[in-house]
């Protein structure tokens, strides 16, 4: 509602400024007529002196806010109620856009809404009184820091016990800072925000004119290029969604009545701001657009993330709210909030809940309570799980690894009762969480980190530790997640996303490929014959990622969540326009943070950027200084032994020293009075993916090195090579030297639409995937149409 570049607004350019806010307010008028002598204003306040905002101001702008606050959210409701509702989408859709606030996280969201208004107020009232510019105000706000003591913010207080175990939402980790890397705490900055106002409103260029549109930088800069990754496989893809998943959820601002739709009903026009909630910020597609052109969508609706007031209740500039708890530590594995720990907990012997299907011997996950609001089923006998994160059914290989875990946490619960017959049901299920956190630990810092971001360079900067022990940790480093890593720079890795999933029979003679966008949000493929399962583990251990590289699969760029529809979201655009949402500072900037030379000019760039993706950079942007960090940071030369440029290296290194150092219970922490011995610490150290996988499925054959595919340096070794934890005693020395499987290439007939010989994928060649079809999602008759895909040929 702010962006222009007026350095201060004034009561009669308001409502031409800001329809919105206008039109719903009354008061600011009142607001305006305060009587600015009787409340110690000067006109020649300046920033200097530093007395110069009096209580009384204050409070009234807290009150003034809250008063707008509520305005704004009835008009958000009501506006739903007149039709700007997300009823037009199909359920995947909708429920992306629409997952009701926990009361707790509602509460801190409404109270951060009155803190940005009130800020904002005060910010016009002080700049429109004074000759003090917006910037100056926010500078003077860092320095002075002005808490609220009035109003529904109120200041952090929680009181911790000491405990072997950590909390289920990440409290008391830190015992100086208790609330630090909580469910609910705000994203962290390593550098101030870039909002237009300083405060809140989405950023705009130097010039004063709005950014690139993000769909055009999307489709002119991630085109889809069908390159695939030279070894990573797709399971490494996949276990990097799901740490992202245990290390943050960002929310999605929606209103009591349902979510926000910022678009003319499905992908129509963007609505007119009269029609717009002020949380909206759809993307605009142009009218010549490659793909959505052919489908009539000419807006893409995205809404703003829930933000939160910092811990002490301070006014300033917006910071957005992670509701998952910001340790490496299972939550989306137990659930960061204790009501929901307990729906997954079976309450016996320390076990998870799972299912039993019949014919197959190991469990599944639970299922939620309401399949046809959180999955987009075309039978409503196909599965819709529930487990510690709800984005749980976005894919099915998402969903097999929790499942995978799910499975491990049992395993071990059983041993340890089996071990500990006296055990309670809860010191069972603290012990085995535990247990199953260390190796959850171990696999990401040993073997998935080095191989993606470079092994050198995370043992040199002793992010991943290379003694037994480690001695690092520090109460004074916050292991909450950085807004730039969550809302730009780990979401490089989309690019890794490939078009297709792929399940391979026990035999590995063949495969089959799925689409991936016909399996958003329905995660049936892992069950529809007891060996389904099994099939999607070895297909994710097969199949290839795409490479690290701004090419991005079309599955992630016009077709996420499309369900029966012909398109859907752009993922890509979507980043783009988060990092915005977020105040996430530009690319310029994050290269000084990271030690290269701030640019001055496109050409600047050359160090890290090719010429023909400056010429691309420099035919978008108008200044260096507007590009944003997901975009130039994505465009960058990865660095030697990664899949990142510099300045994302520089931020992703950053984040997981912190999430390791700063985790009081990281499992290799030595000399605490909850560190694991040294026995148990070896044991849990020949924890890998590898042997996750053959602990808990029916799959024989893995390749040591699980994220890598297949090849003469990795070859598949039989799992009965793979010690497991509990019978390490008498670890054999062939551990690593099994025998090598048969190679995973092709004897195979074609069988069916959706089978493909293995060799054709290692050729690099396109290959044609079948599309579940409209057959498969029948509109608005969910439960008519049974869905039988394809079965390879027999395991044997
Ligand atoms: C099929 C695969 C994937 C899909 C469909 C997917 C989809 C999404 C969606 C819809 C969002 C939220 C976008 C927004 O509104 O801001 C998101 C966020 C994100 N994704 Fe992915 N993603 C996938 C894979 C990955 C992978 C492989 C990684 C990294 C290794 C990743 C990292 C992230 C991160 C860091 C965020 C921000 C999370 C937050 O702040 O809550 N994603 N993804
Ligand atoms: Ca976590």
């Amino acid at each position: 509602c702010y962006d222009c570049d007026w350095d201060f607004l004034t009561e009669e350019l308001f409502p031409t400024l800001c329809p919105i806010l206008s039109s719903t307010t009354t008061f600011l008028k009142d607001l305006f007529s305060l009587d600015t002598k009787a409340i110690g204003i000067t006109a020649t306040a300046t920033a200097e002196n530093e007395d110069f905002i009096p209580p009384s101001l204050v409070a009234e702008c807290l009150k003034r806010g809250r008063d707008l606050s509520k305005s704004a959210s009835t008009r958000g409701n009501q506006l739903v109620r007149s039709g700007a509702s997300l009823d037009p989408y199909p359920l995947s859709l909708s429920n992306f856009f629409y997952a009701p606030l926990p009361p707790d996280l509602k509460k801190s969201a409404q109270a951060s809404h009155e803190m940005l208004a009130a800020t904002k107020l005060l910010q016009m009232k002080i700049c429109s009184s004074s000759d003090v510019t917006p910037n100056t105000f926010m500078a003077f706000l860092e320095h002075q820091v002005i808490k609220a003591d009035v109003g529904s913010c109120k200041p952090l207080s929680i009181r911790c016990a000491k405990d072997k175990f950590r909390s289920l939402d990440g409290t008391c980790n830190n015992l100086q800072k208790p609330g630090w890397g909580r469910r609910g705490a705000p994203f962290t900055r390593i550098a101030p925000p870039r909002y237009a106002d300083g405060i809140y409103s989405m950023p705009v260029a130097e010039s004063g004119r709005p950014l690139p549109n993000p769909r055009v930088l999307s489709t002119r800069l991630f085109t889809d290029a069908a390159i695939s990754s030279r070894s990573l496989n797709y399971l490494n893809m996949q276990w990097g969604q799901f740490i992202t998943h245990d290390l943050m959820q960002r929310l999605t601002e929606v209103t009591d009545e349902g979510g926000i739709q910022c678009c003319l009903g499905e992908g129509g026009d963007v609505l007119p701001p009269e029609w717009q909630n002020d949380k909206c910020i759809p993307i605009r597609v142009p009218d010549e657009d490659h793909f959505y052109r052919l489908h009539g969508v000419r807006c893409l609706n995205l809404v703003r993330s829930v933000t939160t007031p910092r811990d002490d209740c301070s006014l300033g500039y917006a910071e957005q709210i992670n509701a998952a708890s910001s340790y490496l530590d299972g939550s989306q594995i137990y659930s960061p909030d204790k009501k929901q720990t307990s729906k997954l907990r079976s309450r016996k012997r320390g076990r998870l809940r799972e299912e039993y299907k019949t014919q197959a011997k190991r469990g599944y996950l639970p299922t939620v309570s309401d399949k046809l609001a959180y999955c987009d089923l075309r039978n409503i006998s196909e599965p819709c799980y529930f487990a510690g994160d709800g984005r749980i059914n976005q894919t099915p290989t998402l969903a097999m690894l929790h499942t995978l875990l799910l499975r491990e946490h049992n395993r071990v619960a059983d041993i340890l009762d089996r071990m500990n017959p006296t055990w309670s049901d809860e010191r069972i299920f603290q012990e085995a969480r535990r247990i199953v956190i260390a190796e959850l630990q171990h696999i990401t810092y040993q073997e998935w980190l080095p191989l993606n971001f470079g092994e050198s360079y995370f043992r040199y900067y002793r992010i991943s530790p290379t003694s037994l022990y480690s001695h690092d940790y520090s109460a004074e480093v916050n292991a909450a997640v950085i807004n730039s890593f969550a809302a730009a720079a780990f979401r490089y890795l989309h690019t890794l996303v490939p078009d297709t999933i792929m399940t391979c029979p026990a035999n590995y003679y063949g495969a089959y490929l799925y689409k991936i966008s016909d399996h958003y949000q329905n995660p049936s493929l892992l069950e529809t014959s007891s060996e389904s399962f099994d099939d999607i583990v070895r297909g994710a251990i097969a199949h290839i990622s795409s490479e690290a590289d701004p090419h991005c699969s079309s599955h992630v760029t016009n077709l996420m969540f499309k369900s029966h529809r012909q398109w859907g979201l752009d993922l890509i655009a979507m980043d783009i326009q988060r990092s915005r949402d977020h105040g996430i500072a530009s690319y310029n900037h994050f290269r000084e943070i990271c030690g290269l030379r701030r640019a001055k000019s496109f050409q600047d760039l050359s160090g890290e950027i090719t010429q023909d993706r400056i010429y691309a950079l420099s035919q978008l942007y108008e200044s260096v200084e507007d590009i944003d960090l997901f975009v130039g940071g994505a465009m960058e030369r990865a660095v030697h032994g990664s899949i990142l440029g510099h300045t994302f290296q520089c931020i992703v290194a950053e984040q997981f020293y912190r999430t390791r150092v700063g985790d009081r219970f990281f499992y290799d922490n030595g000399e605490m009075p909850h560190s694991f011995t040294t026995e148990q610490l070896r044991q849990l150290k020949k924890a890998s993916m590898a042997r996750l996988i053959c602990d808990n499925t029916d799959v024989r054959y893995v390749q040591r090195n699980a994220f890598e595919r297949e090849s003469l340096e990795n070859p598949k070794v039989h799992c009965d090579n793979y010690a497991t934890v509990e019978t390490q005693k008498e670890i054999r020395s062939a551990l690593w030297a099994g025998q090598a499987h048969h190679s995973c290439v092709s004897k195979c007939s074609k069988l069916d639409q959706n089978f493909v010989p293995i060799a054709s994928l290692l050729s690099g060649q396109p290959i044609n995937v079948p599309t579940a079809g409209a057959q498969a999602f029948p509109k608005d008759e969910i439960g008519r149409l049974g869905h039988n895909p394809p079965r390879g040929p027999s395991a044997n």
